[in-house]
């Protein structure tokens, strides 16, 4: 073990990475129990997609711990599911069979980028002011990520503003709302909300006073006062419904559909349809690819996981070498192996940064979050009994350990701060890593064209930023 994963080189030990393993998987096990619930509106069955959630999110955390080094886990991304399901099928009308084929294809460019040196000129033409606030960034996603999960927040539609909606008997199961919907701090009148409050203070004080193990503590203690809260019911648990069994007799549905008739084939049948399949192929393959690229950069920095010199080396080594050409190796195939199984892209989680800030700095920690995936096959109810009052604090704690980034970025000079802002906060107010980064960069552009530095913009920006801009065009238009 010390050999295969370099504990002591990493300083670091066994009970550390398992306690950062534990901690990540429990502050992404939601994904667990919404990714079924974001795809099935698609038509997709619910059991076989919280099994190929299980299997890919296994898959591509397991490849990332042995083959990688490093401490990061995988899963169905937020972002993508939400547009698989809402603008993919229901949108654009597609089959969720069409929509897996194009999840594919995305996955083997992105296997073609990483092995072509490609993504690594990408990350080597980001700025570095850019850099920070990427880091800084993800830290605002991440505890916005956990605010939200808390239930700390409200949002309010007035009824003009509903864009669309779906609606299951009596119950909206899913309202899309433009700029009419305002947030506000929740009451405080409800256990679930109180248990939050509880957890978030029980964490913040183990964190502040250093405690090893923190983070996890304050999840496992959070959980146990939601049980006399009422927030969590033991009791309630239906073992029967969600067994193995009928998850693995729906996994037939899914596993493969991409390649059936209904999918790839039909994908390329009518050649008048094809320019659309393509650009929504590029939105896919560019918000993955960013989503990524924005994780590392911003979590690896500050940790010392990719080191100065492992960053430089990448910039300069042949093939897939060091730590970072690897973890981004095992970031495109998990993609190509969740369309296969059933699930939208696979990405390396935001929130692996909660185990790194418990101490994980090996592969060893992606390993335990990896059986914990394959264990929660048979105890997804037991797992579904963590509420997400008890995982978010970590989120928010994590958040604001990451936000440490900022110093780094010049907020007085304006030439840095419209970008860097767009990078960041604009990154989570809009929920969505690479749309903050395509923000950043168009501003970027556009103040380096106005002052007149054109020069400093590199040509693989400048194209990236040009795909950016179609991007937003077609699905303005599409
Ligand atoms: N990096 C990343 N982390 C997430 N955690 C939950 N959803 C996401 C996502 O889409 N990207």
């Amino acid at each position: 073990m010390e050999k295969f994963f370099r504990l002591k080189e990493n300083n670091t030990t066994v009970s550390t990475e398992i306690m950062a393993g534990l901690t990540t998987f429990f502050a992404m096990s939601y994904i667990l129990f919404v990714n079924p619930t974001i795809l099935s509106l698609s038509g997709m069955p619910f059991q076989a997609v919280f099994l190929a959630t299980i299997i890919a999110s296994a898959i591509g955390t397991l490849v990332m711990g042995l083959f990688a080094n490093v401490p990061y886990a995988q899963a169905p991304g937020m972002g993508l599911n939400a547009f698989f399901t809402f603008t993919v099928v229901m949108g654009l009308g597609y089959s969720w069979e069409q929509g897996l084929a194009m999840v594919f294809l995305c996955g083997i460019i992105n296997i073609i980028i990483t092995i072509t040196n490609l993504r690594k000129l990408i990350i080597q033409s980001i700025p570095e002011s850019l850099q920070h606030a990427i880091g800084g960034g993800i830290g605002i996603f991440i505890a916005y990520v956990g605010i939200k999960n808390a239930g700390l927040l409200q949002f309010t539609s007035d009824e003009a503003s509903i864009v669309s909606s779906v609606v299951d008997g009596d119950k909206a199961t899913n309202v899309v709302s433009n700029g009419g919907i305002v947030p506000a701090l929740a009451n405080f009148n409800n256990p679930a909300i109180i248990l939050a409050l509880i957890g978030l203070v029980i964490t913040t004080v183990l964190v502040i006073k250093n405690v090893k193990g923190a983070i996890l503590i304050g999840i496992v203690a959070t959980t146990i006062i939601a049980i006399p809260m009422g927030v969590v019911d033991f009791s309630s648990i239906n073992f029967q419904e969600n067994s193995l069994g009928n998850s693995i007799k729906d996994l037939g549905t899914t596993f493969g559909a991409a390649f059936g008739p209904n999918g790839m084939p039909s994908l390329f049948s009518d050649a008048a349809k094809i320019p659309q399949v393509l650009l929504t192929v590029l939105a896919f393959s560019l918000s993955d690819i960013f989503d990524t690229i924005g994780t590392f950069i911003g979590t690896g920095r500050r940790t010392g996981i990719f080191s100065k010199e492992e960053e430089e080396s990448v910039m300069t080594s042949k093939g897939i070498k060091s730590k970072m050409d690897k973890a981004l190796f095992a970031d495109a195939i998990a993609t190509t192996a969740g369309a296969v199984v059933g699930t939208s892209n696979v990405t390396t989680y935001v929130e692996s940064a909660a185990g790194i800030g418990a101490g994980g700095r090996t592969g060893l920690t992606s390993v335990v979050v990896a059986i914990m995936f394959l264990l929660s096959s048979f105890l997804s109810p037991v797992v579904g009994a963590v509420p997400s009052q008890a995982t978010a604090p970590a989120l928010i704690l994590v958040g604001i350990m990451m936000m440490a980034s900022f110093k780094e970025i010049a907020w007085t000079n304006l030439e840095d701060a419209v970008p860097a802002f767009f990078t960041s906060i604009f990154m989570g107010l809009a929920y969505s890593i690479s749309y903050g980064i395509a923000a950043g960069f168009i501003f970027y552009v556009l103040i380096k064209v106005v002052k007149g530095k054109v020069k400093e913009v590199s040509p693989v920006l400048w194209v990236v930023t040009a795909l950016f801009i179609i991007n937003f065009i077609v699905l303005a238009t599409l």
